[in-house]
Parts: C-alpha cells; structure tokens; sequence
C-alpha cells in the first residue's frame, strides 16, 4: 500500500508543476501584450519586429538654440511692411472737415454776428469779446471789428451771402495767404541734405511731428533720415525711430543723456555721406532750467552748422496752450531763428485765433498743422482751407 500512496503524491505534484507552467506562460504573454504592444504584428517568418526606439527628446543647448550666421530664420516673422503715406494734397479736405467740427470760439463769434439782426454796440462789444478769447489777440481782434464795422456800414449785412463773403474775405486777409509757407527744402549747392531743426517745449508734439512729417516727405518721393537729439528722455528716441521704420527712415540716436548736439552732428553727417535729401533733427523740449535749454538748442544749431546749413527752424507750438504757447514762442524765437510754426492740436482747441495772433507777433509763417493724432494728421497750412473750415463752408 505505501508505493501506491507515493504514486498518488507524484501524480499530484506533476499537476501542480504542470499548472504553474501553463500559469507562468500566460502571464508572460499577457505582459509582453501589456508592456510591448508594438511587438505585433509578427513577420510572416514568425520574428517579432521591434521597432528602434526613440528617445526622449533633449531640451537644445543654447548654441543649437541660436541658429548658425547666415542660417535663413524660417520662424522670423516677415520683414516690416513699410507704409505709403497719404498724400499731402488729399488730407486738407479732411482735416478741413475736422476743423469745421471743432466748435472754435472763432467760428462760434463771427456765426453769431451773422445771425443778429441789428449791429448795435452791444453786438460789437460782445464780438470783441469773444474774438479775444478765441486768442486771436488784441492787435487783430482791433482791426477785424474795424474792417467789418465799416463794411458792414456800407454794404449792410441785410444779404447774409453778401455779410459771409465779406467775413471770408476779412478773415483771410488777417491769416495772409500771401507769406511764403513752403518749406525751404533745396539740398545745398554742394549736395549736402536740406536740414530741418524741430524745436519746442515738451509735450507740445515735437517727436510726432517730425515722425507725420517724414510721411509727408516720403509720400513726396523725397529720401530722409531722422536725428533723435532729444537725449533728455529716453523713450522719445525709440518713439522717433519707430515713427521712422513705418516708412522706411533710419534714425540717428546717440547714447541715453548724450551730448544732443553731437547726435544732430552725427545725423547731418551720416545724412551726407548717404545722399539723403532731408535730415529732420528732433530735440529735447525740457531740461532742468530753461536757460539751460536755450543754451543747448543755441549750440546744437551751431554745431549741425559746422556740417551743413539749417534749412528750416520749425518751432512746434500746442494750440490748446494760448497766451502759454505765445509766451513759449516768444523766448525760443530769441535763441534760434525760427523760420516757420508748427500749431499742433488745432483739432482739440476751440481757439483758432492763435493761427493769427502767432504769426503777427513772430512775423514768421504757419507752415504746417496738427490735427489729430493719426499718422496723417499733419497737412501744410492752408488759409482758403483754414477760413472756410472756421466758417464752416
Ligand atoms: N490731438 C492731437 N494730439 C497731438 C497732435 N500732435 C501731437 N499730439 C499728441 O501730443 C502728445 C505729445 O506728443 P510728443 O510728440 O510726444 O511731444 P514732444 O513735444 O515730443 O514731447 P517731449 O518729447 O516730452 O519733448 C502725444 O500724445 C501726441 O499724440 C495733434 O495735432 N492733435
């Protein structure tokens, strides 16, 4: 009976032998279908196809980063469109328009004595008034109510047609529409660039001027380069040379609080040796003291012409300043020989008058205005355009 008991522990140990084995077989398979799904499909010769693996990619050191000299930048975005700016003939119908909507204090007192019925004193004296405070100074108020007292006494103002002929008529022989308001921009005779100092307090609108300028030259087929002597505040430079990079001018900048005389030095001279036709030079508009700035623009007019003659000396004044800006116009017209005026927010002042009263007191031309903060908000001076937008015509 024992060998019959040492049979039936074989059998049952071979059993168990054999259900490990099956067991352990499947639960390989099932990891290598778990692990290594890729393994399949097999080759037909029954060898299991094992794909190369890849490897994680490594973050790009930084010289892999920077792509070799010369190597075309695929992911650089494209070059800057260069804008083509509006041309200065087709603006003044536009700002025209802007004028005319401005509600001027001007405008407002000659509709006024159109309306009346009866030209008394009282009427004049108010219109007196309002003439003033429209900036229009003293001197011209005095001989605008003059010439249309006596006009009006003749003629009467029974046809109003006739009454705002004879406004017209009045208002822009007050504006002149006889001076010179072209700018001076001939090369001089030995080829060197036209030079256009832009000069006036800060905030006035100097840096954007130069910048709607460059467009105006530009939109004329002219060649230009600007000069950021305006070192007293830094972030005016990099407002200039994109104002610039719009349509294609370079900008001349200096070091941050650098001389700004050796900057205008350097863009007149760089402007020279390119051939440009124009070199326009921005300057600071503060400084700690005023003499200070005054002596500083002094001597940047002098150095630029030790390179080149100063063509044109545009003072930029804010319309919206009043008896501030005549004052402003004033003391710089002492240090620099301004040639023409630049009356910037003429869309934001209800004072036209000052277009007048400026002119009158400097003897030197409106040559340009600003009215609006668009790129192609600056139009050459008008008077047809300007009267008739007071007049809302
Ligand atoms: N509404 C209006 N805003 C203007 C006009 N011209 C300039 N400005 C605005 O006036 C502000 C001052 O202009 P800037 O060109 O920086 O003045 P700036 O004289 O160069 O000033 P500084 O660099 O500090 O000396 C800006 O917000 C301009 O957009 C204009 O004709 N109309």
């Amino acid at each position: 009976m024992e060998w019959f008991f040492w049979v039936i522990i074989a059998i049952v140990g071979l059993a168990i032998l054999i259900a490990g084995i099956v067991v352990a077989v499947d639960r390989r398979r099932q990891l290598e279908h778990e692990e290594r799904p890729e393994l399949e499909p097999r080759e037909p010769g029954g060898e299991v196809v094992v794909p190369p693996v890849t490897p994680e990619p490594a973050e790009p050191t930084y010289a892999e980063a920077v792509p070799p000299a010369g190597a075309p930048d695929v992911a650089a975005p494209p070059a800057a469109v260069i804008e083509r700016p509006e041309s200065a003939t087709s603006r003044w119908a536009r700002l025209r328009r802007r004028l005319a909507g401005s509600n001027n204090a001007l405008a407002r007192a000659l509709a006024d004595l159109l309306s009346v019925d009866r030209l008394d004193e009282e009427t004049w004296d108010d219109f007196e008034t309002t003439l003033i405070t429209s900036d229009l100074g003293v001197g011209p108020t005095t001989e605008l109510t003059g010439a249309l007292r006596r006009r009006f006494a003749v003629d009467g103002v029974a046809d109003p047609a006739e009454a705002r002929r004879i406004l017209h008529e009045e208002l822009l022989a007050l504006v002149d529409p006889h001076l010179d308001r072209s700018l001076n921009l001939t090369p001089s005779a030995d080829g060197l660039p036209a030079v256009v100092l832009v000069v006036g307090v800060n905030g006035t609108g100097k840096t954007t001027t130069v910048g709607k300028l460059a467009r105006v030259l530009v939109a004329e087929g002219r060649s230009v380069l600007l000069g950021a002597a305006d070192t007293f505040r830094a972030a005016a430079t990099e407002q200039l040379a994109t104002w610039g990079e719009r349509v294609g001018v370079h900008t001349v900048r200096g070091p941050e609080a650098g001389d700004p005389a050796s900057v205008a030095f350097d863009a007149v001279a760089q402007g020279a040796a390119e051939g440009v036709d124009v070199v326009i030079v921005d300057t600071a508009g503060r400084l700690h003291t005023k003499t200070g700035l005054m002596d500083e623009l002094g001597k940047v007019k002098r150095v630029i012409e030790k390179k080149a003659a100063v063509s044109e000396v545009l003072l930029v004044l804010d319309a919206t300043t009043g008896q501030n800006g005549m004052t402003q116009a004033r003391i710089f017209s002492e240090v620099v020989d301004v040639t023409g005026i630049v009356l910037t927010k003429l869309d934001g002042s209800a004072k036209g008058g000052i277009v007048i009263q400026v002119q009158r007191e400097l003897g030197v031309p409106v040559k340009l205005v600003g009215l609006g903060e668009g790129p192609d908000d600056l139009a050459p001076f008008d008077p047809e355009g300007f009267v008739a937008g007071i007049l809302g015509e």
